[in-house]
């Protein structure tokens, strides 16, 4: 098992009906159930969202088309001091694969800020287009953690958690290998934050791993679906309850696919606790309390990166 893709479906959701984002609903109970099913079986799930008119989609995916034309020497100077946080190319291992981030995207100048370093004439396109795109989604990754909560029972914690937390936007871009081979794009692994969102153009290539090993080709039911998973940092702050899910991108033919990942993390200095609520005689507490910037800088260390779960070697009991 593992090594093998087959095409299957995960779960849909659809987040588009009017009451679907307001808490009490009738439509958020009967998401909220669908949302810990999903997640308890995949880790993920797909989101049909329509708070993002297709227009804006577009004019992300011209932004983000403008970026990779940029030459390599701008795009270097995407920095960051956190890992994986600026620019990523140029690798060996992943020879098809290019990023850039945005850090804390909801505040307006970081949006600002990155356009300037890319464009030194600016780009106010550019920044309306990420700003309105990262206010939108943040707002359904908010639903979900909100009724991921809910459904612990964890309703008491999740304003200070949601009033805490930072967002990254990664913009992607992988070449198709152009052989007839298929070939990696981005190796298997579990995101360290709290949640990610994944939206993506019409060149497939991520792949979800399932509890069973085989692997998952998400082809999106709709131009407006996203990828919603839950990661590492969450799922610690769970005791475990739910898994986060392996995921890669695999290539072929010579079309580029473009992805944009939204990722919510804790900002510096909070602590990631699990909940008493969380714990009981069946459910011994696995995870030390911890800070996602200590656990960020411990997975990119060769201890981390060599640990089976770094997320155990670095906090577990
Ligand atoms: O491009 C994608 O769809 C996946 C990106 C990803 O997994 C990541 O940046 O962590
Ligand atoms: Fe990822």
């Amino acid at each position: 098992m593992g090594s093998q893709s087959c095409p299957s479906k995960l779960p849909l959701l659809d987040f588009s009906k009017p009451e679907s984002t307001k808490s009490g609903s009738s439509e958020w109970e009967s998401l909220k159930s669908q949302v810990r099913e999903a997640l308890e079986e995949y880790g993920c799930f797909e989101a049909c969202f329509d708070k993002i008119p297709s227009d804006l989609l577009k004019a992300v995916f011209r932004s983000m088309d403008e970026v990779f034309e940029l030459p390599l020497e701008s795009k270097l100077q995407n920095v960051s001091e956190k890992p994986y946080h600026g620019y990523v190319g140029q690798h060996a291992q992943v020879p098809l694969y290019e990023s850039l981030g945005i850090d804390e995207v909801m505040v307006a100048e970081r949006v600002e800020a990155f356009a300037n370093t890319m464009w030194p004439q600016g780009n106010p396109t550019f920044r309306k287009t990420i700003e309105s795109y990262a206010e939108k989604l943040s707002e359904l990754e908010k639903t979900v953690r909100k009724m991921i909560a809910e459904s612990f029972g964890l309703e008491k914690y999740i304003d200070e958690q949601l009033n805490s937390t930072n967002y990254l936007l990664r913009f992607s871009k992988y070449n198709g290998p152009n052989t007839p081979d298929t070939e990696i794009g981005l190796s298997p692994h579990t995101d360290k934050n709290l949640v990610t969102i994944l939206h993506q153009n019409q060149v497939e290539g991520l792949e979800l791993q399932t509890k069973d090993g085989s692997w998952i080709k998400f082809q999106p039911s709709t131009p407006n679906s996203f990828i919603v998973m839950i990661s590492e940092s969450f799922t610690a702050w769970l005791n475990d309850r739910l898994s986060a899910t392996c995921h890669r991108v695999m290539m072929s033919g010579n079309e580029a696919r473009y992805s944009l990942g939204l990722f919510s993390y804790p900002k510096d200095g909070s602590i990631i606790e699990v909940p008493e609520e969380m714990v009981d005689e069946e459910h011994p507490l696995l995870f030390r309390p911890f800070h996602y910037e200590e656990f960020l800088s411990f997975y990119y260390t060769k201890a981390g990166q060599a640990a089976p779960s770094a997320l155990r070697a670095f906090c577990g009991m």
